[in-house]
C-alpha cells in the first residue's frame, strides 16, 4: 500500500462503513482537521431493500417519491414500491422513459417537476449515476432527504454532494446535499448489465492515478492531503492493485461474481465517503477524470452518445499511468524549456479546443483562486522560479507518487478481464480528440495533476 502508517478512521465514519446509523455532523480526523459527514446510514448487503421502510421512518418521512427509469424500475423500482407500499408509506412514482436513456438535463428535470409531491416525502432514487444525480438535484432544491438505491455498481458518486448535470448541452456540476442514506442490495445491483459493472471496475482503477495526482500536488505545491482519506481510497481500490500485482487479473467472468460485485460496491461507496469527508472529489478524481470529462464534452458537443463514465475513466487511467511512467523515466532536467502562453494566447487556445463551451469555461476559470494550475500569464522570472522549484522537489515528488503507479500492461490486462474498454479506439474516439485532450483536458478543473506538470515542463 502507498502509506506505511495505519490510521484509525474517525469513529462515526467507521460506524457508517459498518452499516450502522450515525448522527450527521462534524468529526475530528487524524489529519488534524474536522470533516463534515452529512450522512446517516450506508447499507450494502443482500436483503437491504427490506430495510427501506425503517430507513424512511428514521428520517421522519411518511411518504416517498420514487424516481426511476423504465430499466431501473424493472430492476428494482417495482420491488421498492411494493416494500414501501406494504409498510403503509404513501407513494409517488416517476418512471422516466428508458429508451433512449434519460440524461441529467432540462428535459428530465421538467418531466420530474410535473410529479413533485408534498414536502413530507423523501426522494428515493432507484438507478445508477444518471437517475441518482437527477434525484439528488431535485431533493436538494426541495430540501427533502434523499435515499439512494443503486441499481448498478458503476460509479462512486452515490454518496456525492454534487450533481453532475447537463445544462444547455454543457456539463455543469451543481452543489447538492448528499443522500441521507444509501441502501445498496447486491441482489439488485449484482445483476445489472455486465457493461455497467465493468464500468464500475474501470472507475475504481482510476483511484490510483487520482491518488498519485494528490500526492504529486502535495509534494510540489504543499496542497492539503488527508492521509485518512488516502488510506480509505487505497483500501477501496485494493482489488485492482492485487489484480495488477499478481499479474493474473481475475480471469474469465469472475469480476462479475456477486461477491466481487458486492466488494466493488463497498469500494465505490467507501471512496464516496472519503470525498464527503474531504468536501470535494480530490481523493477520487485526477487527470484520468479530466481526460474522461474532455472526451464526454467533445462527444456531447458533436452530438454523439459518450461511452459510460467509468469506461472513459478506465482508458484515461491507462493513459495517465503511461504518462507518469514516461515522465519519471526521464526526469525534469531533460525536458524542454516551457514557453507558457500569455493570458490572451491562453484564451484563444481554450476557444480552439472547447468551441462553444469556451465562454462558460473561461468564465469559470476566472472564478478560480490563483494556483500552480495556472499555466499562462507567468512572466519569465516566475517560470524560471517554478521550474527550479519543481527540479528541487523532484525526488520527493517521485517518492510520493510511486506507490500509486501500476505497470500499464498489467492494468490494461485488468481492464480487459473485467470486460471494460482499454483503448481510446474502443471508446469511439478519434486520435485527434485524444491528442487535444492530452493538451487541454487540464483546463476543465483548477486541480493540479500530472497533466499540469507535463504542461509546465513543456512536454505537453
Ligand atoms: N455526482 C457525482 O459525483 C458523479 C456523477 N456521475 C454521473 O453519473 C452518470 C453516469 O452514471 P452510470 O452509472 O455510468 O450510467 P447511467 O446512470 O447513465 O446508466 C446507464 C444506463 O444503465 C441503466 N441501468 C442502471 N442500472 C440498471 C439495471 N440494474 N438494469 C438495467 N439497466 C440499468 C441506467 O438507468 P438509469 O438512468 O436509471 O441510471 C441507464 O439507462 C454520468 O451522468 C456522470 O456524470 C458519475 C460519477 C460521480
Ligand atoms: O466523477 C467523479 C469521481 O468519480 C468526480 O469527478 P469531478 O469532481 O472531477 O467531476
Amino acid at each position: 500500500m502507498g502509506t506505511m502508517q495505519h490510521y484509525r478512521l474517525p469513529e462515526p465514519v467507521a460506524a457508517l462503513l459498518r452499516g450502522e446509523e450515525v448522527r450527521p455532523g462534524r468529526v475530528r480526523c487524524a489529519c488534524g482537521r474536522e470533516h463534515e459527514v452529512a450522512m446517516r446510514r450506508l447499507v450494502n448487503r443482500p436483503g437491504a431493500l427490506e430495510e427501506l421502510p425503517a430507513v424512511l421512518e428514521r428520517l421522519g418521512a411518511g411518504a416517498a417519491w420514487v424516481i426511476a427509469d423504465e430499466h431501473t424500475d424493472r430492476a428494482a423500482g417495482e420491488r421498492v414500491r411494493s416494500i414501501l407500499g406494504r409498510a403503509g408509506i404513501r407513494l409517488t412514482a416517476s418512471v422516466l422513459p428508458g429508451d433512449p436513456p434519460p440524461h441529467p438535463n432540462e428535459q428530465a428535470l421538467g418531466r420530474l417537476a410535473l410529479d413533485i409531491p408534498g414536502r413530507d416525502a423523501a426522494v428515493v432514487a432507484v438507478g445508477s449515476g444518471t437517475i441518482t444525480d437527477l434525484a439528488r438535484f431535485v431533493a436538494s432544491r426541495l430540501e427533502v432527504p434523499l435515499v439512494a438505491v443503486p441499481t448498478a455498481a458503476s460509479v462512486d458518486g452515490f454518496t456525492s454532494s454534487v450533481a453532475a448535470m447537463i445544462a444547455g448541452g454543457v456539463r455543469v456540476t451543481y452543489p447538492a446535499a448528499p443522500p441521507a442514506a444509501v441502501v445498496a442490495d447486491p441482489e439488485i445491483y449484482a445483476h445489472a448489465p455486465p457493461r455497467l459493472t465493468a464500468s464500475g471496475w474501470a472507475e475504481l482503477s482510476g483511484k490510483w492515478t487520482a491518488l498519485a495526482d494528490w500526492a504529486l500536488a502535495q509534494a510540489l505545491n504543499g496542497e492539503y492531503r488527508c492521509p485518512v482519506a488516502v488510506q480509505m481510497v487505497e483500501e477501496a481500490a485494493a482489488p485492482v492493485r492485487s489484480a495488477w500485482e499478481r499479474k493474473e487479473p481475475g480471469g474469465g467472468g469472475s469480476w462479475h461474481a456477486p461477491e466481487r460485485v458486492q466488494a466493488l460496491m463497498r469500494g465505490l461507496l467507501q471512496v464516496g465517503v472519503a470525498m464527503l469527508m474531504v468536501g470535494n472529489s480530490r481523493p477520487a478524481s485526477g487527470a484520468e477524470h479530466h481526460l474522461a470529462h474532455f472526451w464526454e464534452m467533445r462527444d456531447l458537443l458533436e452530438g454523439r452518445e459518450p461511452a459510460l463514465h467509468g469506461e472513459r475513466v478506465g482508458v484515461g487511467t491507462l493513459m495517465v499511468q503511461r504518462l507518469y511512467r514516461a515522465l519519471l523515466e526521464t526526469g525534469p532536467a531533460a525536458w524542454p524549456s516551457p514557453a507558457l502562453p500569455s493570458r490572451e494566447q491562453h484564451e484563444a487556445r481554450v476557444a480552439r479546443y472547447f468551441g462553444r463551451l469556451a465562454g462558460p469555461l473561461l468564465a469559470e476559470q476566472r472564478s478560480w483562486a490563483d494556483g500552480p494550475w495556472r499555466l499562462f500569464g507567468r512572466d519569465s522570472e516566475e517560470i524560471a522560479r517554478r521550474r527550479a522549484h519543481v527540479v528541487s522537489r523532484w525526488d520527493d515528488a517521485v517518492a510520493a507518487v510511486r506507490p500509486f503507479l501500476a505497470p500499464p500492461e498489467a492494468l490494461e490486462a485488468f481492464l480487459r478481464s473485467a470486460g471494460a474498454p482499454a483503448s481510446w479506439e474502443e471508446l469511439g474516439l478519434a486520435s485527434g480528440v485524444v491528442t487535444d485532450s492530452l493538451r487541454a483536458a487540464r483546463e476543465v478543473r483548477s486541480r493540479y495533476t500530472v497533466l499540469h506538470l507535463a504542461g509546465e515542463l513543456g512536454v505537453l
